[in-house]
């Protein structure tokens, strides 16, 4: 495992009165290292010990040789002819009740999903969520996740009045398994490693080419009774457009989800109710 260069710039906190675009919103954050894991590595064992600590430490890495990279620009492409698109086009794709389909801006911040097949991201999925399998010492196939869903996210530059502080996607933390993520390289998002800290501190999440990044969702956090990080993150306005991709995986909607025995003990008993109903 490597860590990401700590390239960022370090701007003024959230709340300072100067600054001009992108210094005032990008610049909340300070700059993160995080880990960088390399999915082609014959050495498993390695690999699923860089996996749990990343998990354990962030809940956010990169990874590497994912074996989707053609797809992803492939995907981009067709996000910017779609989002380029009239409103009236759009509109007529609106999002259905299963939450398939457009979001309009200030609609939902967090829900323009897209249904897609994704094969080659569910495969890396696959491959990540064995990796972690193992790091907790189950069988590689234990995590199932049948469900899954594409999102198309498009942020535009300009500020719109009825952005929350011009937040381009508000604090949350993804309630998935894990989520997979590709940007376009535009800053902006960010993460808080200690949410209940006050103030809160928020990291800049750097782009690194061709790499996607790779967030813990609350499902393998309550799996891991805590263990894994289901880490709290959102997307600060840079007065400059920006596109994103998120795959997030989930599980069947009526699987049981129970602490995981490694994780827990009579000296840490599992947090919140032991059975949970996705
Ligand atoms: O656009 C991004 O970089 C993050 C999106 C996100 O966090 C989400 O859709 O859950
Ligand atoms: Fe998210």
């Amino acid at each position: 495992m490597r860590t990401a260069a700590a390239a960022g710039n370090r701007f003024c906190t959230r709340g300072c009165a100067a600054g001009s675009w992108p210094e005032m919103a990008a610049g909340a954050g300070e700059s993160l290292g995080l880990p960088v894991v390399d999915l082609a590595s014959s050495d498993l064992g390695a690999t699923a010990k860089s996996v749990r600590k990343a998990c354990v430490e962030y809940g956010f890495f990169y990874v590497v040789n994912h074996g989707a990279e053609g797809l992803v620009e492939k995907v981009f492409a067709e996000s910017s002819k779609f989002f380029e698109q009239q409103l009236g086009e759009k509109m007529a794709l609106l999002r259905n009740r299963n939450y398939l389909g457009y979001t309009p801006r200030g609609a939902d911040n967090l829900d323009a999903s897209s249904k897609f097949t994704g094969l080659r991201l569910m495969a890396t999925g696959k491959r990540i969520l064995s990796l972690i399998a193992l790091s907790l010492n189950l069988d590689a196939e234990f995590f199932d996740c049948p469900v899954a869903f594409l999102r198309l996210l498009h942020y535009p530059g300009e500020a719109n009045e009825s952005d929350d502080g011009n937040y381009g996607a508000s604090a949350h933390s993804d309630y998935g398994i894990l989520t997979l993520l590709a940007t376009d390289g535009t800053p902006g998002l960010q993460i808080c490693r200690e949410k209940d800290r006050c103030p809160q501190i928020w990291e800049d999440v750097h782009h690194i080419e061709g790499a996607l990044i790779v967030n813990i969702g609350d499902l393998l956090q309550r799996w891991t009774n805590c263990v894994f990080r289901s880490t709290l993150h959102r997307v600060v306005a840079v007065g400059k457009e920006r596109y994103s991709v998120a795959f997030f995986l989930h599980t069947n909607p009526d699987l049981v989800v129970q602490c995981l025995e490694s994780c827990c003990s009579e000296a840490c008993p599992p947090r919140g109710d032991q059975i949970y109903f996705v």
